[in-house]
């Protein structure tokens, strides 16, 4: 028996799977492959570490943990949906839920002072922020948009904002004292054991890691963001949004880099709201105001204050609002502004959704604005800036023209930033700190002050070598020019080159185009021969692989959910993840109010069918080598015929979409010659659901309009939501 395994996760993808799914095993049954889910939810998360607090009812598997063990074995064939990596108040809300569902998991100790509560955070503090897939991405990263959904989106354009020369949008980042600028990087010539040590100014020495083993060829680094450099920094950023009349918005990745960036998005709270810390910053203490959970946070706990005080500390709020600079909207109509959660703006996604829309952003009125773009730490930033200069310069991309920008990602066994939560430590005095080997050796020491942020990262050596492969693959398959986005001028990527330079000795590249250039370089080398309907590979490390694979999919074809996201795993398996984007908690938000889900499941579609594909060989199984070619000719059917779901309600959606896939896969079955078992199977079916085309789509279509009630939003009733997502019953049956 052949297995995939069909993660289940959240929000809109999980929707749309209660939909998909009953698909996927209908069609691939006969074919004895067998279609498993694991449940790797927020919720399930946490009902996963806390037995000891659960009924034994209502304990869960630790399903995560069985992937990632998976994930590391040939035979790993695993479809990766996109799940929400939590911030504090998303990971607060699904513990309340849990809890008013009866599961008696403890609250989220902000402050953790006893044993007890250390031990509940620190389980809490793993599943928070960017969890999932650092343990499932034992390979390196292949993202692409597929041919056909390229000639789809030439056909169809989404919009695209024109871009005038006299824009006043930029992006504002640090010029000294952040982590670009203090890197310092070595690549280990010998496999060792390193520790983490602070020595404060009177020589007192705190071990922040405890020895931990390193790899031979493992590359190193450490860096720092200095308090004060970043301080001043926000300040001058902030007077100047004001002064220049446009928006001030913040872009971080406070999901993923879990430990520095929410640090970093409560300075900016911080500074913005400067007059109200500066006067109740002890009343802020005392009522346990942190906003390194945004803007948000100080809001919630305003109710707890007596009226007096609360309206002081409003009139304060106010006055901050007044005397800045506007700032970016996340939901103009609600008042939440872009400091609110940390989790709302995220630059991958936030970045390219701004130079989409001609590089602005919309402010208080529900109106867009020329906008500050501040990403303090310099270290990629560049790339959002060359791009913006380049849409001042020469307008705004053409869809119907523009070439195309693939990724090969370093991102395997947790490589670079990734992996640094752990090794990511906000400085508690003068000192300094520095990272020693077995032997006592100083191998990296930098000079810190307290509040300064530091952290190492560490990049070992197989995956390098497997990223380089992937690369001169692709460029070799694809007969286009690839470009490793490094930097010479920067420590760890110096370090890189001098193994890319090396392992690209391996192979034969006689006749491919290949070059390392700055970040700032290639997106300049990579626009001009986008702009003229060119093609070029991007290969780039973790951050900028992240960065990348929701930048030019978002300019190429509307959003990165159409992308094809493969995962070779370093062991022989397979992960394929579904599109590149989100979890999209806006679709979720129009479902529960007008039971329309406008999530597009090309992604599910397109890692299916390389999934099949992957299994045929694996397991040399030709009957899902056929049931992948149909599915990619039913997939680019539905493009053509334009069954993507819309955004309107009445319209097709998400689960008609479903039904769209199911009959042109059916028909592509029934129409193929290669097994005539299949053949036979599937001519009734797809005559089936051809005859009944109109009565299923108005069955699909007719009930929305109203709002549905799921019972929760992190852990939903699984009937109602199973009876919202399959709502007809003329294709139930034929599915049965
Ligand atoms: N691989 C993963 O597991 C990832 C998870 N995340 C998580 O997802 C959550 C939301 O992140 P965010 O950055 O807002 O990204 P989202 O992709 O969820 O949101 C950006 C926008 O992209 C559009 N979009 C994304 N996917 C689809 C789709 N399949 N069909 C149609 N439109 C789509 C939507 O635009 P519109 O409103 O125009 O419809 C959506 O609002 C966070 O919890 C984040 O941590 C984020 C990235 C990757
Ligand atoms: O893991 C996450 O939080 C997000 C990952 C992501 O955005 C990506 O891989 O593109
Ligand atoms: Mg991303």
């Amino acid at each position: 028996m052949s297995k995939i395994i069909y993660t289940k996760t959240d929000e809109a993808p999980v929707l749309a799977t209660r939909s998909f799914l009953p698909i996927v095993k209908a069609f691939v049954k006969s074919s004895g492959i067998q279609i498993e889910t694991k449940d790797i939810s927020l919720a399930a998360r946490i009902l996963a570490v806390f037995p000891d607090f659960l009924n034994e009812d209502q304990r869960v598997s630790d399903d995560l943990a069985i992937l990632g063990e998976l994930a590391k074995s040939p035979v790993a064939n695993i479809i990766k949906l996109p799940n929400i990596s939590a911030s504090i108040p998303q990971l607060k809300a699904a513990i309340k839920e849990l809890q008013s569902q009866g599961f008696a998991i403890p609250n989220y100790p902000d402050e953790a002072s006893n044993d007890a509560d250390k031990d509940i955070k620190s389980r809490y503090d793993k599943i928070k922020g960017s969890a999932v897939n650092p343990v499932l991405r034992e390979g390196n990263s292949d993202r692409r948009a597929p041919k056909a959904v390229k000639n789809y989106a030439k056909k169809n354009p989404h919009s695209m904002g024109a871009w005038s020369s006299d824009s006043k949008t930029h992006v504002a980042t640090m010029e000294s004292g952040d982590f670009f600028h203090n890197e310092k990087s070595l690549t280990l010539p010998e496999a060792t054991s390193i520790k983490i040590v602070h020595t404060d100014s009177n020589g007192t020495d705190t071990v922040l890691k405890d020895s931990f083993k390193l790899l031979k060829g493992e590359i190193i680094d450490a860096t720092l963001l200095s308090k004060s450099a970043l301080v001043s920094f926000l300040e001058t950023q902030i007077a100047d949004a004001k002064a220049s009349g446009v928006l001030f918005s913040l872009h971080m990745k406070a999901t993923m880099m879990k430990v520095s960036d929410p640090i970093i998005f409560g300075y900016a709270v911080k500074i913005f709201f400067k007059n109200v810390f500066e006067k109740h910053g002890e009343t802020l203490e005392k009522i346990g105001v942190d906003v390194n959970n945004g803007f948000g946070n100080l809001l919630e706990k305003l109710p707890s204050l007596p009226e007096a005080k609360r309206n002081e500390i409003q009139a304060d709020i106010d006055a901050a609002f007044k005397n800045g600079p506007a700032v970016a909207m996340v939901n103009s109509d609600k008042g939440i502004t872009n400091l609110h959660v940390p989790s709302d703006v995220i630059i991958d996604a936030s970045m390219p959704a701004m130079i989409r829309t001609s590089g602005q952003m919309y402010n208080a009125a529900g109106k867009l604005q020329d906008t500050k773009a501040v990403i303090p730490d310099s270290s990629y930033a560049g790339i959002y800036s060359a791009t913006i200069d380049f849409c001042k310069k020469h307008g705004a991309f053409d869809p119907t023209s523009m070439g195309t920008v693939p990724n090969v990602g370093l991102m395997a066994q947790k490589a670079e930033e990734y992996g640094s939560h752990d090794k990511t430590f906000e400085i508690a005095s003068n000192g300094t700190v520095t990272v020693i080997d077995a032997s006592g050796y100083t191998l990296l020491t930098h000079k810190v002050e307290a509040g300064d942020i530091w952290r190492m990262c560490q990049t070992k050596d197989a995956p390098i070598q497997d990223w380089v492969k992937l690369a001169v693959t692709r460029a070799k398959a694809s007969e286009t020019p690839a470009v490793f986005w490094l930097d010479e001028n920067r420590a760890h990527d110096a370090e890189l080159i001098k193994k890319v330079k090396t392992y690209l000795k391996d192979y034969d590249t006689t006749g491919l185009d290949l070059r390392i250039l700055s970040p700032i370089d290639a997106t300049l080398f990579t626009c001009e021969r986008l702009k003229d309907g060119k093609d070029t590979i991007s290969v780039s490390g973790n951050v900028l692989r992240d960065y990348l694979t929701d930048l030019f999919p978002i300019l190429e074809v509307g959003t990165s959910a159409k992308m094809l996201s493969i995962v070779p795993l370093m062991n022989g398996g397979g992960l394929f993840e579904t599109g590149a984007g989100g979890s999209a908690p806006k679709h979720v938000e129009q479902f529960l109010s007008e039971n329309h889900l406008r999530w597009d499941s090309l992604g599910e579609f397109l890692a299916l069918a390389v999934s099949l594909e992957h299994l045929a060989s694996a397991n040399n199984n030709p009957k899902s080598q056929i049931l992948a070619d149909t599915l990619d000719d039913a997939t680019g059917k539905l493009l053509d015929t334009g069954k993507t779901p819309s955004r309107l309600v009445g319209e097709l959606d998400n689960r008609g979409s479903h039904f769209y896939l199911a009959l042109y896969w059916a028909q592509a079955l029934a129409y193929q010659t290669k097994d005539a078992d299949l053949k036979a199977e599937f001519e009734p079916i797809a005559k089936q659901l051809s005859d009944n085309e109109a009565t299923i789509v108005s069955e699909l279509n007719q009930i929305q309009g109203k709002p549905v009630t799921i019972d929760g939003y992190y852990k939903p009733n699984e009937t109602l939501v199973n009876n919202a997502m399959r709502p007809s019953k003329t294709l139930n049956s034929i599915l049965n």
